[in-house]
């Protein structure tokens, strides 16, 4: 790998942009605890290590890019949901995030449940021996055939998206000749503080069934009254990346009392209500995540004491993270390709993935941090825009970084917090091959999704 030297660029733009990058941190080679895996360090030559492994060692065995992921820290992480919430409550780690067999089976471990949404994820989820009572499906367009397979499977609840799902899960479910346990999503009419395209509780979108104008209420009256359905509770999700807890304050607040409003009519109490995921990770040292003991605590409060208010028992509680568990657990290795100096403006630094690996930044305009990782430096920072190999000009993958000026062709650099939503995004656009998911844990390294390969893509062209 070449580590020669390039002529700096351009050491700050004319223009800085906003916020997080408008200064260079003190010193690049320091790496914030906050943002990186937990068993992320530099070792004496300046080498990023995780999980005891060498990046440069990383790169040789399995190439780049490649997304490193921390065993260990997720498995810290999952615990800490699980210990977090205890007994009385129960954790479903959200599949979409990142799903592979070795994750769940490490969710199983840890005494997790799983939420799916699709049928390849819970055939991924049954493959690896995640029991079906353990699963709950969701979706606000699930085929009857997905339907199928989660009643037959024994799926522990589906998750019902609209009216006409109401009717269809019943229909599949008796006969089928089973009684299936269902929660409606509805939705409270929160405006989440987050990207829009991220925001789910408002009522101007795809999912669950409003609230307003007594349109929950109407769906729980017509799920009471279907024999292949038990209503066992009421879901809410309000959103992504939310750091702010008001918004699950109001949720708690409008789902009991909807709780409220169906033991009044029916003189029914639904034994269960799931609040969703959608808490943020740092992405940048801006970030100021809460950590689950914080978010368990508040949560349950918070139903409690609309409960006793309302003299209801108070439900059993689920939860459903995704970002939370694995966002922060891993990395994405790349090697710069080419350093490009715009004279007045910044550097871009192009890598040999993009888009195709990380399509939040073009999507969401997310931030990212990244940094040097295979050698520390001292030069003096510039300010760089790190992006892809695509054939777009939205291919960006950090929008805004400073990187050491000597940065060169060959240099492995790193995007640390994209576990989540990475990979489970990724594309195969140019026909460039999805990267592998490398697992690191006490000095070993092993692959638990294999890079593609081109017979991978041939293989399904068969015209
Ligand atoms: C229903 C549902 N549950 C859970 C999640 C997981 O969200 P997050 O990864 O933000 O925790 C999502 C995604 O936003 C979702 O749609
Ligand atoms: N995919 C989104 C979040 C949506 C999660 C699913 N409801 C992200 O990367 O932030």
């Amino acid at each position: 790998m070449s580590r020669s030297a390039h002529p700096a660029g351009p050491r700050h733009a004319d223009v800085l942009p906003e916020g997080h990058y408008s200064a260079p941190p003190a010193d690049l080679n320091v790496l914030d605890q906050k943002v990186w895996a937990q068993t992320v360090a530099r070792d004496a030559d300046g080498v990023l290590t995780v999980g005891g492994v060498d990046v440069t060692r990383l790169a040789e065995l399995y190439g780049t890019p490649a997304y490193i992921l921390d065993e260990a820290d997720f498995r810290a992480r999952a615990r800490a949901w699980r210990t977090a919430f205890g007994a009385d409550a129960d954790v479903f780690y959200a599949g979409k995030a990142f799903l592979s067999r070795a994750v769940v089976r490490w969710l199983s471990e840890e005494g997790l449940n799983l939420d799916v949404c699709s049928g390849g994820e819970l055939a991924t989820a049954l493959s690896a021996g995640m029991p079906a009572e353990r699963i709950a499906f969701h979706g606000n367009n699930k085929s009857v055939d997905e339907i199928e397979r989660a009643v037959r499977a024994g799926v522990g609840r589906i998750v019902l998206d609209s009216f006409q799902e109401i009717v269809r899960v019943a229909h599949v479910a008796q006969s089928l000749g089973k009684r299936q346990k269902v929660q409606i999503r509805i939705t409270v009419g929160v405006e989440a503080h987050t990207h829009e395209f991220i925001a789910t509780a408002h009522e101007d979108q795809k999912f669950g069934i409003p609230l307003a104008g007594g349109q929950a209420a109407e769906a729980v009256r017509r799920a009471l009254q279907l024999d292949g359905l038990e209503l066992i509770g009421i879901h809410s999700h309000i959103g992504s990346q939310i750091f702010d807890m008001s918004g699950f304050e109001v949720a708690a607040h409008r789902v009991v009392g909807l709780l409220r409003e169906i033991r009044d009519e029916h003189g029914v109490e639904l034994p269960e209500i799931d609040l969703g995921g959608g808490l943020g990770i740092a992405y940048t040292s801006a970030d100021d995540p809460r950590e689950p003991h914080e978010i368990a605590k508040a949560l349950t409060e918070i139903v409690s004491r609309e409960c006793d208010a309302a003299k209801l028992r108070t439900p059993r509680i689920s939860v459903e993270p995704g970002r939370a568990i694995v966002g922060p657990t891993a990395f994405t290795l790349y090697e710069v390709g080419t350093v490009k100096p715009l004279d007045g403006l910044r550097t871009y630094v192009s890598v040999d993935g993009g888009m195709s690996d990380n399509i939040r930044t073009a999507l969401y305009d997310a931030e990212y941090s990244v940094a040097l990782v295979s050698r520390t430096s001292d030069a003096e920072p510039m300010l760089a825009r790190v992006v892809g190999k695509h054939c777009e000009s939205g291919d960006i993958v950090v929008k805004d970084a400073f990187l050491p000026a000597d940065l060169a062709p060959g240099d492995l650099i790193a995007v640390p917090a994209t576990g989540a939503y990475c990979r489970s995004m990724a594309s195969n656009y140019n026909h460039v091959l999805r990267p592998p998911v490398v697992a690191v844990k006490d000095g070993e390294a092993r692959v638990i999704v294999r890079r593609e390969t081109e017979e991978d893509l041939l293989r399904l062209d068969v015209g």
